[in-house]
């Protein structure tokens, strides 16, 4: 009888992770880099900002020329002249004198803080009374305080987002080297499984897997390239995997990773040259009889047919290698959702269960609340309705109602 080898446990699948390489680099036009990962440590060509800058409309001072000043007690300072934005003021700054400045324009020699509109008097043409003492530095960004142009702005390996982009805007960069989008290949297999676009016949189910897998690899950043349907034959079977295996970063079968007689995945793999099996079996549920292969050292995924284990795999244990692949090696900050359990939960030690919960929270803004939703690991309508998964723990038999649970979103 055929079994499963190589049980493994989660944290034994995401190890081999660290032994798959990132994917090559490519320049791409500042405009294009959003949610790309730097493949570069990226510097600026000059300090930001370059010149010590008022961030209030105001006047430029020595602020000891400020202190002690009050309403009752103004300090009296004569107006050098007026900053012009975009140029180095021609003047400098004494002390009990001022220079007027708008947001952004540059301190004059001398001048080490601002003192803000509202809290001066004009007495005449080249005279204010000032209400407020100021301390050095206040209302002012010093030179270099947002980036320095020696030390590095952003470490390779870092997702773009937009404030990564705006950032690189501010260093100059008009273009960057990002990692390519790793291509991940899409397989389903079945006699039962039709295109979409095919009414299902009697014993026919329409293939949703291809379209949900490829969701989640765009969704973590990669190309998905679809190979559609292969019957359940080995020779079709093989054609296609190694197809896919040639002209893709990384390939994902799903269907035919149990232990049928009809499940051909593992026999293709075991012909395939240069490829070994790594695990068969994962002590998860559900998601039990995935298959991880390395191929030629890419990364060959037999993942379960059924919609929601499919996708439930993808996101506990295919992610973190995809996110390798992408070149991610900056800490991904992305925490759980804290909730609190709505009703008891049973689990079978030995496994970690990944349940799909519904969040929810009363208008009295109490607590959130994780609402299981219990259903058949074929169901995709149960996806749809969850916003998100937790993990019950290989040691532990259930969860009562109540419990501090953790939700890592879908
Ligand atoms: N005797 C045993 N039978 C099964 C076991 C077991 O341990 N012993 N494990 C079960 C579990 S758990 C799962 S999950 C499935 C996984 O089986 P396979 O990966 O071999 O997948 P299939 O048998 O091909 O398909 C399962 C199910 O999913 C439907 N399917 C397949 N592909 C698609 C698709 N692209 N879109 C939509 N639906 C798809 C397929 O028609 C089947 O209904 O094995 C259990 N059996
Ligand atoms: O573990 Mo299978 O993966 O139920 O649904």
């Amino acid at each position: 009888m055929k079994e499963f080898f190589h049980v493994e446990t989660i944290e034994g699948v995401l190890a081999h992770a660290a032994s798959f390489s990132a994917v090559g680099t490519e320049t791409v036009a500042l405009a294009e880099c959003l949610g790309r990962v730097l493949a570069e440590d990226a510097y600026s060509d000059v300090d930001i900002p370059d010149f010590s800058r008022s961030t209030m409309d105001g006047f430029a001072v020595k602020a000891s020329s400020t202190f002690g000043a009050s309403e009752a007690n103004p300090a009296y300072l004569n107006v050098r002249g007026q900053v012009k934005m975009g140029v180095r003021p021609d003047f400098s700054i004494g002390p009990g004198e001022a220079a007027r400045i708008a947001t952004g324009g540059m301190l004059p020699e001398g001048a080490d803080s601002v003192i803000m509109i509202e809290h001066t008097d004009l007495l005449d043409d080249t005279t204010i009374e000032a209400y407020r003492s100021v301390a050095p530095g206040q209302h002012v960004i010093e030179k270099g305080e947002d980036i320095r142009h020696a030390e590095p702005a952003l470490a390779s390996g870092t997702r773009i987002r937009p404030q990564e982009a705006g950032l690189l805007a501010a260093c100059g960069r008009t273009a960057v080297t990002v990692f390519r989008r790793p291509m991940v290949g899409i397989i389903s297999t079945g006699d039962e499984v039709v295109p979409v676009d095919q009414v299902p016949g009697e014993g026919q189910v329409r293939d949703i897997n291809t379209q949900s897998l490829s969701g989640q690899v765009m969704a973590a950043g990669g190309v998905p390239v679809v190979f559609g349907i292969v019957r359940d034959n080995r020779d079709d079977l093989m054609k296609k995997c190694r197809g896919a295996l040639e002209t893709t970063d990384m390939v994902m079968i799903s269907g035919g990773s149990s232990v049928g007689a009809r499940d051909f995945t593992v026999e293709v793999l075991d012909t395939l040259p240069d490829t070994g099996i790594l695990v068969h079996g994962i002590s998860i549920s559900p998601g039990k009889p995935t298959i991880l292969a390395r191929s030629g050292g890419k990364a060959f995924w037999g993942l379960p047919g059924h919609a929601v284990s499919a996708m439930v795999v993808f996101a506990a244990v295919v992610r973190p290698f995809l996110d390798r692949l992408c070149g991610l090696t900056q800490t991904v900050r992305q925490f759980p959702v804290k909730a609190v359990l709505s009703r008891n939960l049973a689990s079978a030690q030995g496994r970690v269960d990944y349940v799909r919960v519904r969040l929810d929270r009363d208008e009295a803004g109490g607590p959130v609340m994780a609402e299981p939703i219990l259903g058949k690991s074929g169901l995709i309508n149960t996806m749809v309705k969850a916003d998100g998964l937790i993990a019950i723990g290989i040691d532990t038999e259930g969860l009562d109602q109540g419990a501090a649970v953790e939700v890592m979103p879908l």
